[in-house]
């Protein structure tokens, strides 16, 4: 069990969301609800605009209209570091760690929510010293959630790719979100590390109780972990619903399977 279970996250809500990159139409009018404590996917071909949506979550990107709120808090035009420190953390697609232990880079995701200042921190002030102690052990709390625990004092490079794309994952989450943003979690991973990452990803859900977004080409995974699911296809919603509902929609299947009609102008 963990000390840190809370209450349900609010609703992340996101309305009518519009981008657009010079003539082109990123976003056009997307809306959902993630609903306190589900795992929400987002889903759709290359090109729909899955990264977009993240980017204008995140803070990233400022859509030309449409909000995202979080409960009460419109999030819609905050900085990226306001926007997690209101909860909202994300994986990136890319980025994979090289650069230290894995506990390193456990801490460096805690600074961000130290209190005692750098020079209390270099000067090693009781209160500070105390601090740095709890810090690292909900780090370490963190990395046995992630299946990271027996590679806790590990240098980064050492590990396996999945290993070290569990680390940016467990890098996220010592920020402590109520919303947890993750961008194709598990790409690049071979069959084995991809079952583990899914059962982290279902593990955390049950444990920390978050609200998970996630974006993943992975269907087999998208099924299996989501409860909502909303497919995109050119910036537009083509298709929301559970899981089961919309593998059988047909809309779905032509955006999938490229056999489109002219209007929705698939090759
Ligand atoms: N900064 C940008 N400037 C111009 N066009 C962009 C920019 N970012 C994205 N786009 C375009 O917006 C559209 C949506 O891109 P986006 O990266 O959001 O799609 P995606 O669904 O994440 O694709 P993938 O699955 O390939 O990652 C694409 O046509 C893309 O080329």
């Amino acid at each position: 069990m963990n000390d840190r279970t809370r209450k349900a996250p609010p609703v992340l809500q996101v309305r009518d969301v519009t981008v657009r990159f010079a003539g082109l139409t990123a976003l056009d009018a997307v809306s959902f609800t993630v609903a306190p404590g589900s795992l929400h996917a987002v889903i759709g071909p290359n090109g729909a605009g899955k990264s977009t949506c993240f980017n204008v979550l995140s803070g990233l990107t400022r859509p030309a209209s449409g909000t995202v709120t979080l409960g009460e808090r419109d999030l819609t035009r905050l900085a990226p570091h306001r926007i997690a420190a209101l909860g909202v953390a994300r994986t990136f697609q890319n980025i994979v760690t090289t650069h230290g232990t894995v506990a390193d880079n456990l801490m460096l995701g805690r600074h961000a929510r130290s209190r005692a200042g750098f020079a209390a921190s270099a000067l090693r002030l009781p209160g500070a010293v105390r601090e740095q102690r709890a810090h690292l052990a909900r780090a370490r709390e963190i990395a046995e959630l992630t299946g990271l625990g027996p590679h806790f004092d590990s240098p980064v490079h050492l590990l396996s790719y999945g290993d070290r794309k569990r680390v940016e994952l467990a890098r996220a989450l010592c920020l402590e979100p109520r919303v947890l943003l993750l961008d194709e979690p598990v790409a690049g991973m071979n069959a084995a590390e991809r079952a583990r990452t899914a059962a982290v990803i279902g593990t955390l859900r049950a444990e920390l109780g978050l609200s998970i977004v996630l974006v993943e080409h992975d269907m087999g995974l998208v099924m299996r972990l989501a409860d909502e699911v909303t497919v995109l296809d050119f910036g537009r919603t083509i298709a929301h619903g559970t899981p089961d509902e919309v593998r059988r929609d047909p809309q779905v299947l032509r955006a999938y399977l490229g056999t489109g009609t002219e209007e929705e102008g698939a090759a």
